[in-house]
C-alpha cells in the first residue's frame, strides 16, 4: 500500500540549550502552514513539567528518558504507538525533542530501522548550543570528559546547529565561540546564531539529511556511538511549600555546579496558580499556569554526579 512518508526533524542539544522553545517555534510555523504536527518528548525524570506548553498538539511522552542502551526500545515502542494513533488522526511531520543528554544518533538509528524506514523520512537533525555555556563545557578545567563527549557527539551528528543564547554572551565572546565552534565541526556545517531559537524559518525546515541507505555497520562502526551516561541524574523533590520566589532563585542559583538544569511546578506566595519554573544558565524564569489539569508540585533537577545528600541538606536550610 502507498503512503505518503512523515517528516521528521531530531531537535537535539545539551541540557537548557533551548530544544523546548525551537520545538515551540517549529509548532507555530506548522500550523500557520496549515500542517499538523506530531510530538515526541523524551524527559529526563518520570515527571513532565512542560505538559501545559502543549495545547492542542498530541504529545507522546517517553519519560524517565535512559539515554544509552534503553532508549531505542523505548522509542520504538513509542513510535509504533505513534503509527497507531497516525491511522486514526495522520500528521504531517514528526518532530522528536531528545533529552538534554540524548545522542540523537540513537533516535536516527531507530528511524532507519524497519518497519520505521518506511514510514518515516528524517529531514534534519537541528542541534542546539547554548554560548553561554560553550566554553565551559569545552574546557577541561571546568566540565567533565564524559560531557564533553555528549556534546561532541551532539555536534557531529547535527545537519544544523543553532548556537543560541547569544544574549547571554558579550560579543567579543560570540567570535570565540563561533571559532571554536567552526573548529570543532567543520567549516562545511552551517552554524545560525539566535536569540530564544529565532532563526529565518525556511533555514530551520530546511532538508538537510541526505537519503541514507540502511547499514548498522555505518552508524556503529567505532563503538563510539554507544556511550554511557550513567553519572547523569534526575532528583525529584515533592511535598513542596508555597515558595517566596526570589527565595527559590537565590537556592537554585547557589546550587553546586554539577545542577546543570532545574525545573518543576510551584505555588508561590501571595499567588493562587500554579507557577512553571525554568532554570538554565543559572537563570530562572516562572510562567503562570491556568490549565487545571497540571500535576502537582515538583522540582526536578538535572546534573551529573549530583551529591543528593547535600542538595537535601541545602533545601532543609533554606526552606525548613
Ligand atoms: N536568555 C535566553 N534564554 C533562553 C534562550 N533560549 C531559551 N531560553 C530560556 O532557557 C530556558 C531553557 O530553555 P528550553 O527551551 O526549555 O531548553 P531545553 O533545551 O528544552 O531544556 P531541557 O529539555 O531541560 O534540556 C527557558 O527558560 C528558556 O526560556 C535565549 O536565547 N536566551
Amino acid at each position: 500500500m502507498f503512503h505518503k512518508k512523515i517528516s521528521v526533524y531530531i531537535i537535539s542539544g545539551f541540557l537548557g540549550s533551548g530544544k523546548t522553545t525551537v520545538l515551540l517555534k517549529m509548532i507555530e510555523e506548522l500550523q500557520k502552514k496549515k500542517l499538523k504536527p506530531g510530538i515526541i518528548l523524551n524527559e529526563l525524570g518520570d515527571t513532565n513539567v512542560e505538559s501545559h506548553l502543549f495545547k492542542k498538539e498530541k504529545v507522546f511522552e517517553l519519560l524517565n528518558g535512559c539515554i544509552c542502551c534503553t532508549i531505542q526500545d523505548d522509542l520504538k515502542e513509542t513510535m509504533q504507538q505513534f503509527l497507531i494513533e497516525n491511522e486514526k488522526e495522520p500528521v504531517d511531520v514528526l518532530l522528536i525533542e531528545g533529552t538534554g543528554v540524548a545522542n540523537p544518533l540513537e533516535i536516527k538509528e531507530v528511524l532507519l530501522s524497519i518497519p520505521f524506514i518506511d514510514y518515516f523520512e528524517l529531514i534534519s537533525i537541528i542541534t542546539l548550543v547554548d554560548a553561554s555555556h560553550f566554553l565551559d563545557y569545552q574546557s577541561i578545567f571546568s566540565s567533565s570528559r564524559e560531557v564533553r563527549k555528549l556534546l561532541s557527539e551532539q555536534l557531529a551528528s547535527a545537519n544544523v546547529i543553532i548556537l543560541n543564547k547569544t544574549d547571554l554572551v558579550p560579543i567579543s565572546q560570540l567570535e570565540k565561540i563561533k571559532v571554536k565552534l567552526t573548529d570543532n565541526v567543520g567549516a562545511e556545517k552551517p552554524v545560525f546564531l539566535a536569540k530564544y531559537g529565532e532563526i529565518e524559518s525556511e533555514k530551520l525546515f530546511e532538508k538537510r539529511m541526505q537519503t541514507v541507505s540502511i547499514n548498522k555497520n555505518s552508524l556503529h562502526n567505532d563503538n563510539e556511538g554507544h556511550h554511557h551516561h550513567a553519572n547523569i541524574q534526575a532528583i525529584k523533590i515533592e511535598d513542596l511549600p508555597k515558595f517566596h520566589s526570589k527565595k527559590l532563585e537565590n537556592w537554585l542559583k547557589q546550587l553546586p555546579k554539577e545542577v546543570l538544569r532545574g525545573k518543576g511546578v510551584v505555588e508561590i506566595e501571595g499567588e493562587n496558580k500554579l507557577f512553571n519554573f525554568q532554570f538554565a544558565s543559572g537563570k530562572t524564569h516562572f510562567t503562570g499556569l491556568h490549565s487545571k489539569n497540571i500535576t502537582k508540585p515538583v522540582i526536578i533537577l538535572i546534573g551529573m554526579n549530583i551529591n543528593r545528600k547535600q542538595i537535601q541538606q541545602s533545601y532543609d536550610r533554606y526552606f525548613n
